[in-house]
């Protein structure tokens, strides 16, 4: 018997930093919405859209995933998809969360940027205020459109930069690379924004490395291919590059073919700053604890493995200095 209880982990004090708000949008929340905006979309029941979230790879995710984007439609509903993932976050005693969303998912169906920031950051300052949750926002670029499109896309951030602390990059990795955006990086990081980048999921190493040389990250979204490239390994432990990992993802995207191969604790034993997110919790089944449940039953994760993984987390996280060590202490003091 494992010495952790599920009840254990769903206390223990948590940092989500790799999470996709349009991933976060349960089928129940679907059907409401899709009712209340009169969009169609192509399930008749739950039940259905349980069983089409069957994927082989990221790509079949990903299609899915952008129609079911396509009942977000006024700034409520934006509102209300944000404020259902804090909801939950707080029944998991997640502390801080640093979500990111996808502007061009719905910008390119003719909502306003500030339609959807405005609706997301109402409901991040509402988790502060009332359910004690810290955040910071990150917007992603969608890495299978121009590197144009996301220009135009920055642009409609900027008189909202108050509300964004970091870049990312995200949707279908193959075939596009770190440095087809080397450029908007640059002009994220110029007009102050931190950058992450979604690297060696499903793409090779040498996709890290373009994301830490080119994008200049200060984390890595995934990096699970890391694994494969010594030199790239011996750099992110000197360097203490955070990973943000995803377990039940990668299971159900097989870039792992089972839980039992997955490679995280391996690494969090090499030095490795990895740390444990959910991604899109609505499609790949469990929100943080649950992630944090699969590496105890196929990995046999200890206390102090979870505790590792949690600091971490706080380490690579994008909040004050004085907020991270107040997390360190909770953490600390949890038994
Ligand atoms: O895991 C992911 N990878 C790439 N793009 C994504 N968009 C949502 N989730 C993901
Ligand atoms: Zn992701």
């Amino acid at each position: 018997m494992s010495e952790i209880n599920f009840d254990w982990l769903n206390a223990l004090p948590k940092v989500e930093l790799h999470l996709h708000l349009e991933g976060s949008l349960e089928p129940e929340l679907m059907f409401t919405l899709a009712k209340r905006n009169n969009v169609k979309i192509p399930f008749t029941s739950v039940e259905q859209i349980k069983e089409a979230y069957q994927f082989n790879n990221l790509q079949d995710f990903l299609d899915i995933y952008y129609q079911g984007a396509d009942v977000l439609v006024v700034e409520q509903d934006f509102y209300d998809l944000t404020w259902a993932y804090l909801l939950k976050c707080q029944q998991q005693n997640v502390l801080h969360v640093e979500p990111f969303f996808d502007p061009q998912t719905h910008t390119a169906r003719g909502i306003d940027f500030s339609t959807i920031i405005d609706g997301i950051n109402r409901a991040l300052v509402d988790g502060r205020e009332k359910l004690g949750i810290s955040s910071e926002l990150i917007l992603c670029f969608l890495r299978h459109l121009s590197e144009d499109d996301a220009f135009i896309t920055l642009q409609q951030a900027i008189p909202h930069l108050d509300k964004i602390k970091a870049v990312g990059l995200d949707s279908s990795e193959k075939g596009h690379p770190p440095e087809k955006f080397s450029r908007v990086f640059a002009k994220a990081r110029e007009l102050g924004l931190l950058t992450v980048a979604h690297a060696g999921e499903e793409g090779p190493a040498e996709y890290i490395w373009t994301a830490l040389n080119d994008l200049k990250v200060s984390r890595v979204d995934h990096g699970v291919s890391a694994i494969f490239d010594k030199a790239l390994m011996e750099y992110l432990i000197a360097a203490q590059m955070p990973l943000t990992i995803c377990p039940l993802s990668n299971t159900k995207l097989k870039v792992f073919a089972d839980m039992s191969e997955h490679t995280i604790l391996q690494m969090l034993e090499l030095g490795v700053c990895v740390t444990v997110n959910s991604d899109d919790p609505a499609y790949f089944g469990g929100y943080m604890t649950e992630n944090f449940v699969v590496l105890r039953d196929s990995l046999a994760m200890t206390k102090a493995q979870a505790k590792r993984l949690v600091s971490n987390s706080i380490k690579g996280s994008f909040t004050s200095l004085e907020y991270k060590n107040t997390m360190q202490q909770q953490l600390a003091d949890y038994r």
